[in-house]
Order: structure tokens, then sequence, then C-alpha cells
């Protein structure tokens, strides 16, 4: 894994930015794993900046993203489907039909996430795919405990991954308890990721993930036995390592 320590969250986005539009450049059909959640929203600013620039276009992308609540219309604020189109997707070329979020309103969602792995295959895969990171380690919405071979499914959700996320809804029983996630195997077949993780928060988590033990204890952990992993860390998020 290939470490990239960076002053500040606003340094973190620029970087990561780079990365993404060097694919929109060099590749001629690029296919993005997108996430969500509060540290790719920097990244995602940047990316738009670019492209009013002119330096980038999406016009030949495709995106998948990672994960998206179960029972939540697309048309919810809270849902991930509204966050992308939000943040990213209707500030590019990017076209709607190209962009995939998992159908987290399915009425059959089982079919709904083989669906969802069938269109990631047909489109040969995510060329790289961005990564944040819960407190527990979760990548996507897979808890600890997952197994790594996963594909996407649903996941019931920790009560500390609903608590940390409340801040976005009403109250905490807003939250769902429920997600249509890529499951750790998912994320592994793409050919290259990206971790983000900003703030001293996250530091202990990153520590683990970098020099820990690979358990499925700890999901992201498996990115140790990922060839081609970047991790885009703050100087807060890269805190307690330990030399
Ligand atoms: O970037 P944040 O808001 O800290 O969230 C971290 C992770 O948690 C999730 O939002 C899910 O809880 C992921 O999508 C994200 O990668």
């Amino acid at each position: 894994m290939e470490v990239i320590k960076v002053k500040n969250y606003d340094e973190l986005s620029e970087k990561a930015s780079e990365l993404i539009a060097e694919k929109l450049q060099k590749l001629a059909k690029p296919v993005l794993g997108l996430a969500t959640g509060s540290t790719p929203e920097g990244l995602y600013q940047k990316l738009i900046e670019k492209y009013k620039c002119g330096d980038i276009s999406f016009k030949h992308a495709q995106s998948f993203n990672l994960d998206e609540y179960v029972g939540l219309k697309k048309e919810d604020p809270n849902s991930y489907r509204y966050y992308m189109n939000e943040k990213l997707f209707q500030h590019v070329d990017i076209s709607p039909e190209q962009t995939y979020v998992p159908a987290g309103d399915a009425a059959a969602p089982e079919k709904a996430c083989k669906e969802y792995e069938e269109k990631i295959k047909a489109a040969g895969n995510i060329d790289i795919q961005i990564l944040g990171i819960g407190l527990n380690g979760h990548i996507g919405f897979n808890e600890p405990h997952t197994p790594f071979t996963a594909e996407t499914h649903i996941v019931d959700l920790d009560a500390s991954t609903r608590q940390a996320n409340a801040r976005f809804f009403d109250s905490l029983a807003d939250v769902p308890t429920q997600a249509m996630t890529m499951g750790i195997a998912t994320i592994m077949k793409s050919k290259e990721i990206l971790l983000l993780v900003s703030g001293e928060k996250k530091a202990d988590t990153l520590a683990q993930v970098i020099q820990g033990e690979v358990s499925e204890a700890l999901p992201a952990s498996v990115l140790q036995n990922h060839p081609h992993v970047t991790i885009i860390a703050d100087e807060a998020a890269l805190s307690s390592l330990k030399n």
C-alpha cells in the first residue's frame, strides 16, 4: 500500500482529484467506483472545478457507487443517489444512464444485488474505487466480520454506524437499519483502490488498517492484500502510526 501524507483535508481532496482526473484523461472508458459520506465531498468539489476549467470530462465514464440505504427512495435527501446527484453528477457531463447506485428501494433486493454485480462485470470491473472508512473500519457498508468473500449484499447496520450517520437525519430513529453494499470481494476486484482518510478520530483505525493484522474484524485491513492501493491521509489521520 502506498501512503501519501498530506497536511490537511484540502490537500487530501486536491491530491485525490488529481489521481481521478488522470484516469478520466487517460482511459477511453473509465469506470469509477464512488463513495459517499463527508470525506469525498472535497474531492467532488475539486473534480467539478476541474471539469468547469475544461481539464476533464466524464462523457465516456461510468460510475458505480459503493452502497445505498435500504428503504429510502431515490428522491429522499438522505439517499446516496440524491447525495451523488447533488455533490457531483448534476454539475458535470456524466450521462445519468451511466451512473449506478445500488437499488436500496428494489422490490426484490437479492435480485438487485446480483444484477449490480453483473453490471460491474459487464463494465469490465472498476478502474479506480474511492473508499472512505468508518470508525469501526467498515468500507462501503461492510461492517466488522463481513466475510471477505461477500459480493453485493444486504447488511444490518451496526449501532455505531447508525449513530455516526445520525447527524444527517432528523433523529437516530430515522436512520435506516439496513443497507445494500458492494461486498469486500466486489471492492477487491477493482483494479486500483484509493482510500481517503481525514482527521484524528480515525487515526487509531487507520493505524490498524496499515500496520495491524488482516482480519474480518477490521474490514479495511483486507486492503493489505490488494496489489494497488493508495491511501491519501492527512497528518491527523496518520498520527497513530508506529514507526
Ligand atoms: O466519510 P465519513 O462521513 O466519515 O464516512 C465514512 C464511511 O462511512 C460511510 O458513510 C458509511 O457509514 C461510508 O460510505 C464512508 O466511507
